[in-house]
């Protein structure tokens, strides 16, 4: 079973022209795949990753995640499917500055409200352990560095156990340190876990280090 399979997507924008955005694509990706999604800026990177990540509905084609078809589902539908099964990273770690780090892992994991407060914590401090934040638990999320502020928000993309993740720009705010250690961490996920990594990026050294680049080209998928 694939962990995404993506059929004749077409989509278009109406406003302030007709646009043909993203051009009859098709992919596949295995599970525990760490694949970057490149190309220049405009060819449509983003809108493929927010068609992905379901939070965009309007195209034609169909997209299957894990053999479950999530074209045509409803909005309450694809929200749960995408709470349960789908982690995010952006460039911008959107952490809440006045929570602490434990807290601001928690919290989507208290949202799902399926596992107790304390099972929930044992998880979210297992993950800092792991994504090497360990100590800083208790403190404000603003007063951490921005390499480990973006940790964190790997950490709280990974509080659900998602069997997706997908970053956009995930290390594009960091430093070459920083983006190595965050690269590191994802190859382990895909590699130790079986979680699929799909990240755009305009990264070329973290994109050749993927399993598999898949490059847009005005809206074409070229490679
Ligand atoms: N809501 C929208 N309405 C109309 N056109 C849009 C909209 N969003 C994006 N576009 C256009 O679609 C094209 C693709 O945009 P997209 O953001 O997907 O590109 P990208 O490859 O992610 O670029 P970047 O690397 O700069 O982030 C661009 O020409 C953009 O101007």
């Amino acid at each position: 079973m694939k962990a995404l399979s993506v059929n004749s997507i077409n989509k278009y924008f109406h406003k302030p022209t007709e646009f043909h955005v993203l051009k009859d694509i098709s992919f596949e990706i295995d599970k525990g795949e760490f694949v970057s999604i490149i190309g220049k800026s405009g060819s449509g990177k983003s809108t493929l990753l927010y068609l992905l990540s379901t939070m965009d509905t309007e195209y034609t084609g169909y997209i299957e995640m894990n053999g479950h078809k999530i074209t045509g589902l409803q909005q309450n539908q694809l929200a749960k499917y995408r709470n349960e099964h789908i982690g995010f990273v952006f460039q911008f770690h959107y952490l809440l500055p006045e929570f602490t780090v434990l807290d601001n892992v928690m919290l989507p994991a208290l949202k799902l409200n399926k596992k107790s407060k304390e099972e929930i914590e044992a998880e979210a401090i297992e993950l800092l352990t792991l994504l090497g934040i360990k100590g800083h638990e208790h403190k404000q999320s603003s007063k951490i560095s921005g390499g480990q502020q973006q940790r964190v928000a790997i950490a709280r993309a990974l509080i659900n156990s998602p069997s997706i993740i997908m970053g956009d720009e995930p290390t594009g705010n960091l430093d070459s340190k920083n983006t190595n250690i965050v690269f590191d961490i994802f190859r382990e996920l895909a590699k130790d876990r079986g979680q699929t990594i799909i990240a755009v990026t305009h990264d070329d050294e973290f994109a050749a280090n993927c399993d598999r680049i898949i490059e847009l080209s005005d809206g074409k998928l070229i490679k």
